[in-house]
């Protein structure tokens, strides 16, 4: 890899890089307080989202019980019955239960692909009925579809129990994110004191290695701020290199995979980056995956950042609601969000087909 170092960067080591290529953080002196813990953490964080767009995070405090309680609800929910799982089937908040694809995603660009081999529950942050958000009928702010209670017992009191517990990472993590951009280390607390939160329950069935046209997921950037991927027994992401190779992403035991997404790309000029990936189960037994996604709450207005534009490298994009991407976003991306009435290309992502990597 040729790194592309900045200079704040330059005065620190690089860190350890796993399978060569992605850097390892470890975070748990940053979260203790202990003293010049949080800009190292931060500049290895400008590395490795200046020159790969993913890292393995250590250190980061989240029990591996909990872990394990994630997966084998993921297995859980979906080992129920079909019809069981059809009757929290996704809406149009992008909520609930979505079968394998039978078609590829909406987008011009995914025309001719085959759809993706995974089948996938949503759920957004937990709310009331008479939370006003629900009230409105809020596009993404709606309830979650639970399965009964009798039906999954546990389930959803120990998926909170997972979602607060990233959720209270993530929002520690953001201020490692401003200082990675020489921000103010509050500059992003407000706009993730409630951030907007998506935990996705995925399981892959095995497929042939043999016929290398279908994909368990196809090769695609994630559209928000961070991903956390916790640490996976069954290996199968695969990571698309800025000079184009594919790597197996190796399993870290205790780290978490995280990635940025497209709004982080956007809001950084470009200088952060979000790097497609895509998932290839050739494992031969099931896959599961728990990927939380963690974005500004949907009044964010996604702006370059201070640090990230000049008189000679002025913001690529104009102003934009991270409510108003999301639904752009989802509305291109999953066959039951495309009739939706959404925000156009034009006013949402002039140019970006352009310099987007994004590919399924
Ligand atoms: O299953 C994985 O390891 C990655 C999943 C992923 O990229 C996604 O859900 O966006
Ligand atoms: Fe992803």
């Amino acid at each position: 890899m040729q790194p592309r170092t900045s200079e704040a960067t330059a005065s620190v080591a690089p860190p350890t890089l796993i399978g060569g290529e992605i850097p390892l953080i470890d975070v748990s002196g940053f979260l203790a307080g202990t003293p010049g813990a949080a800009e190292r953490a931060a500049a290895e964080l400008r590395f490795a989202f200046e020159n790969v767009g993913f890292y393995y995070l250590a250190g980061h405090g989240v029990p591996q019980a909990l872990i394990d309680l994630a997966y084998a609800e993921a297995a859980r929910f979906h080992a129920l019955p079909l019809d069981k799982k059809l009757a929290v089937k996704v809406d149009e908040h992008n909520i609930g239960y979505m079968p394998i694809a039978q078609k590829p995603p909406p987008n011009a660009a995914a025309q001719g692909k085959k759809p993706s081999q995974n089948e996938a529950y949503f759920l957004r942050r937990e709310k009331a009925p008479d939370h006003p958000d629900v009230v409105a009928n809020r596009r993404f702010h709606a309830m979650n579809k639970w399965p009964d209670e009798a039906t999954i017992p546990g389930f959803r009191a120990n998926m909170l129990a997972y979602m607060g517990a990233i959720e209270g990472l993530c929002r520690k993590l953001v201020r490692l994110y401003a200082l990675s951009l020489d921000l103010p280390e509050t500059f992003f607390d407000a706009c993730f004191a409630e951030p907007h939160v998506i935990q996705r329950m995925s399981r892959y069935p095995a497929i042939d290695g043999a016929d290398d046209t279908v994909n368990s997921l196809v090769a695609h950037t994630d559209s928000g701020f961070m991903t956390l991927l916790p640490p996976n027994k069954v290996q199968g992401l695969e990571i698309n290199l800025p000079d184009g190779r594919w790597l197996e992403a190796p399993g870290v035991p205790d780290a978490f995979v995280v990635n940025g997404g497209d709004i982080l790309h956007r809001w950084t000029n470009e200088r952060f980056l979000s790097t497609p990936h895509r998932v290839r189960n050739f494992s031969g037994q099931l896959r599961y995956a728990v990927p939380f996604f963690c974005d500004p709450n949907h009044d964010t207005i996604i702006e370059c950042v201070p640090s990230c534009q000049s008189a000679d490298a002025p913001a690529k994009y104009p102003p934009i609601k991270m409510g108003d991407y999301a639904l752009w976003f989802a509305a291109q991306r999953y066959e039951h969000m495309a009739k939706v009435q959404a925000p156009s290309e034009a006013e949402i992502a002039p140019g970006a087909r352009a310099t987007s990597r994004w590919q399924s």
